[in-house]
């Protein structure tokens, strides 16, 4: 087993996923299970396997298929062990197969220190062919396309990364689906593992592997459909104003079928505590937030005096890439996973609609900053009224007065550009002009009028 850790070690060091860049990892596998062996002799197994290297360890999920004979110039070989070629998992039809087999099957699987079992809303169908999609970063998507079910093409997303503890992107997603709801594609299923971790109390953890929803294939995501508006100076009014409708139909059946409390005080000043430690972490970070640090706070206390409407289950980092638009059944939310700078525990709290909503706001701004940034074209006008759409929507929605919360709103808004503007200091340095731009405006805005 140590050879073969060492070997997956150096694999995973090269792939999108490794969450430690740079680092040499240090494998240990502590769990494995056999998913299933294919017709061909095939065998499918789930490593997992946490990586030592890092001052916090991470635990991966490493699926792998075992071949006898070398598939000639297969990309997914992973390497040679055992008297058998391992192959990275998602990549190989034998792993697919078995994968959307154990969640729509519903099998339990007893493996070596790790069990499994599949929980299916459905039926999937015969599986035709997979692939998986591009674009892999911190989890890997399969694309299936089926025969002989109700569904011709499913998407299973595989979490590299695992935490104990529920994962929004499956558990908000099988509320939706439970509810009724149109506007997220249905889940099919999910994949959960049970694994020992020492540093808990019952000696294990708990959590899930992956899931497998209606694929809606050759649609456009929101960002690329209101870029394509915006370049074309072309109203995005109307269709702003359904993604407001879609948002709130959304939160309504969330907040129908998964606990909603109503907010006081308290959560009030827990909301801005958090923006405020968010807030001191971004200014060590990001000079340019630094510099706006004391007028954001500012903004912070004076959010304090306002009401807080009832908090509930949200999707937790809406923008326009998470909201596909089909031409017959509207805008639908995916991606529910929450921001990945925040720790998985705090992604399924209650928390306030005017988060997803301040999300979706700086989402439009971003098309003009985005826009500026290419080639000078000025599309402020076209975001505020895409702005002021997207909240007339969800308002004629749900009946919540969002502009009666404008300085909670601008708190929420605020909070979620600072948010971004780790994010692209970290990930696009030539971006971070964008939220730094909407933070100088937002504070302006809400600074008290002169005299
Ligand atoms: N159900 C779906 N139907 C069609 N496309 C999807 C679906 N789910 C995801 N996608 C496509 O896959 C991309 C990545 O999915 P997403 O859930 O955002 O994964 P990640 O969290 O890895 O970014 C999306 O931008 C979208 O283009
Ligand atoms: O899609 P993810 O869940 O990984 O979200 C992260 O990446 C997003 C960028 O892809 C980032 O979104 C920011 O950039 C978008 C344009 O590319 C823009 O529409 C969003 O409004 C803006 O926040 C997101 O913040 C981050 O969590």
């Amino acid at each position: 087993m140590d050879d073969v850790a060492a070997l997956l070690g150096a694999w995973m060091m090269r792939q999108r996923w490794y969450a430690t860049k740079g680092r040499t990892p240090r494998i240990r596998i502590i769990g494995t299970a056999r998913l299933g062996d294919a017709t061909d002799g095939a065998r499918s197994f789930i490593h997992l396997v946490v990586d030592e290297a890092p001052e916090v360890p991470v635990l991966y999920q490493v699926p792998v298929v075992g071949r006898a004979m070398l598939v000639p110039d297969s990309p997914a070989l992973i390497c040679e062990a055992g008297g058998e070629y391992l192959y990275d998992g998602p990549h190989d039809p034998a792993f697919t197969a078995a994968l959307l087999d154990a969640i729509s099957g519903e099998r339990a699987i007893a493996g070596d220190d790790v069990s499994m079992v599949g929980t299916a809303f459905g039926a999937s169908g015969r599986v035709v062919g997979s692939r998986v999609l591009g674009g892999e970063q911190s989890n890997t998507s399969i694309v299936y396309d089926l025969e002989g079910g109700p569904l011709p093409f499913v998407i299973a997303k595989v979490f590299r990364v695992l935490h104990h503890g529920e994962n929004p992107d499956v558990t908000t997603q099988a509320a939706l689906t439970q509810g009724g709801s149109h506007r997220a594609p249905p889940l099919v299923g999910y994949l959960t593992a049970t694994w020992p971790d020492p540093g808990r109390d019952s000696g294990t953890a708990t959590g899930q592997l992956a899931f497998a929803q209606e694929f809606l294939p050759g649609l456009d995501d929101g960002w690329r459909v209101a870029l394509r508006a915006a370049v074309d100076a072309e109203s995005f009014a109307d269709r702003a104003y359904d993604l407001g409708i879609a948002t709130a139909e959304v939160h309504a059946t969330l907040a129908r079928v998964l606990p909603a409390t109503a907010a006081g005080p308290d959560d009030i000043a827990d909301a801005l505590v958090s923006m405020g430690a968010r807030l001191s972490v971004a200014t060590k970070e990001v000079p340019g937030v630094a510099a706006l640090a004391e007028s954001i706070s500012a903004v912070y206390s004076a959010a304090a005096e306002g009401d807080l409407p009832p908090l509930q289950r949200i999707h937790g980092d809406l923008h326009l890439g998470q909201a596909l638009l089909s031409p017959e059944r509207g805008w639908m939310l995916i991606d529910f996973e929450g921001e990945p700078l925040r720790p998985m525990d705090e992604r399924s709290r209650p928390d306030s609609t005017l988060r997803d909503i301040a999300g979706m706001l700086r989402s439009f701004d971003y098309v003009a900053g985005a826009l500026a940034n290419t080639d000078g074209t000025d599309a402020r006008d076209w975001a505020s009224e895409a702005r002021r759409s997207y909240v007339d929507g969800y308002i004629a929605s749900s009946g919540f007065d969002v502009r009666g919360h404008r300085l909670l709103l601008d708190a929420f808004e605020l909070d979620k550009a600072v948010y971004e503007a780790v994010y692209e200091s970290r990930s696009r340095p030539t971006w971070v002009g964008i939220p730094l731009a909407a933070i100088e405006r937002l504070i302006a805005r809400s600074a008290p009028m002169p005299g």
